[in-house]
């Protein structure tokens, strides 16, 4: 079937969300000649306006062609933009036109996409939690909200301990994140999986000390402990720490991933579909991964359309760790978009048999929540923390 329109449509609403970024998304409604509707999802966070322009440039090289050819489409893509592995408007845009069409796929098969990646090697996808830790500041507000959280039945929690350092952290801001990540050690016990995020906010040094103050927490990873673009500072990060690495978010090309997985740099791959090309790359991302034995967590921050996408892909990854979830800290719209369907039951997630993605997104609610793309303002506190984090206890 070929091609006929694309359409970025952003959405947003009143209800915020754990962060500011998670207040919006940019869902992308595909259709083809025969009428047949597939949706992808692409990441705003600082870009709406630019990532909203990105898909109709790129939909330029997708119109007309067959919704089917998506390794086709994608090396066509990625001849013509000569940008694309810098660019991350044009991979979140590639991205999202790309499970469009694996979401057509399925559906004109009448198959999850996972039946056309090989099956299923799970029926239930094990997922942490993140987005969970709003406003929490003291040790104590970090303890008592994991509790909660562990409550509903999670295994593991990942969260920024390191309040608003960046570059550098001292003594005052290594023994506030010592208190948080020790808080939650004790109270979630020692088999809980608890995973740290720094945002790749530190230069390597700091990270040293970051580390070497938390690793006696036995945290299950590190994810992004430098500056993404740090290679240097990352090596030299392996070389004197004992701690696994988790990085992968940012990654906008298979030959990227290739990098980081073929220079020994990562422990944990954390390739998100929105990004990294779609299906179609993250599955070539993923083999290369297993060749390495690496394990993969996907990235997964933002929408029920990037949610439902990365179950359907984790439940076929055999060197699967977890996959990420924001589900139960989205704003209630972002679940109702897609009836509620991918809900976490004991740190667990269903994998759908719907055709494509496996769900069905609620046109209503999107004619209701359709805005014009609009820059974001730009606080003290960045986009991307989870609100209210940005802060020190100890004055
Ligand atoms: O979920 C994660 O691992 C994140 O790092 C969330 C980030 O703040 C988000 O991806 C920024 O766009
Ligand atoms: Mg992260």
């Amino acid at each position: 079937m070929k091609i006929s329109e694309i359409q970025p449509i952003v959405l947003t609403s009143k209800e915020k969300g754990a962060a500011t970024w998670a207040s919006s998304m940019i869902l992308v409604k595909l259709v083809t000649s025969n009428g047949e509707i597939g949706y992808g999802e692409a990441v705003p966070t600082l870009r709406i306006i630019s990532v909203y322009n990105a898909i109709k440039q790129v939909s330029k090289s997708y119109v007309g062609k067959e919704v089917e050819d998506v390794e086709k489409n994608y090396h066509e893509w990625y001849k013509q933009d000569f940008y694309l592995g810098r660019s991350f408007e044009s991979a979140t845009s590639v991205s999202a036109i790309d499970i469009a069409s694996w979401d057509i796929l399925g559906k004109e098969l009448g198959a999850p996409i996972y039946k056309l990646l090989g099956g299923k090697v799970r029926d239930k996808v094990p997922v942490y939690a993140n987005g969970w830790y709003k406003d929490c500041v003291t040790p104590l507000d970090f303890a008592e909200r994991a509790k909660e959280v562990m409550g509903r039945g999670y295994k593991a929690v990942k969260f920024d301990p390191f309040g608003e350092y960046f570059n550098w952290i001292d003594e005052m801001g290594l023994r506030e994140s010592e208190e948080r990540v020790k808080a939650v050690r004790e109270a979630l016990g020692e088999d809980a999986g608890i995973l740290i995020e720094h945002h790749g906010r530190f230069n390597s040094k700091s990270s040293q000390l970051v580390a070497k103050r938390l690793e006696k927490y036995n945290p299950l990873f590190m994810e992004e402990p430098v500056h993404h673009e740090d290679v240097e500072g990352l090596k030299e990060y392996r070389e004197r720490t004992n701690v696994r690495v988790a990085l992968g978010e940012r990654l906008v090309s298979l030959k990227e991933a290739y990098f980081y997985i073929s220079q020994g740099l990562v422990d944990v791959l954390q390739p998100d579909i929105t990004n990294i090309g779609g299906v179609t790359i993250a599955k070539k991302v993923v083999d290369i991964a297993e060749a390495r034995d690496l394990e993969i967590a996907f990235h997964n921050a933002f929408g029920p359309i990037q949610n439902a996408v990365s179950i359907q892909v984790s439940a076929t990854v055999n060197n699967l760790l977890m996959l990420e979830n924001f589900y139960d800290w989205f704003p209630q719209w972002k679940r109702d978009l897609i009836g509620n369907v991918t809900p976490v039951e004991e740190g667990h997630v269903r994998v759908l048999e719907k055709p494509g993605i496996g769900v069905e997104v609620n046109e209503k609610l999107v004619d209701e929540l359709k805005a014009e793309p609009e820059a974001l303002d730009v606080k003290e506190e960045p986009v991307w923390v989870v609100g209210g984090t940005w802060k020190r206890y100890l004055k």
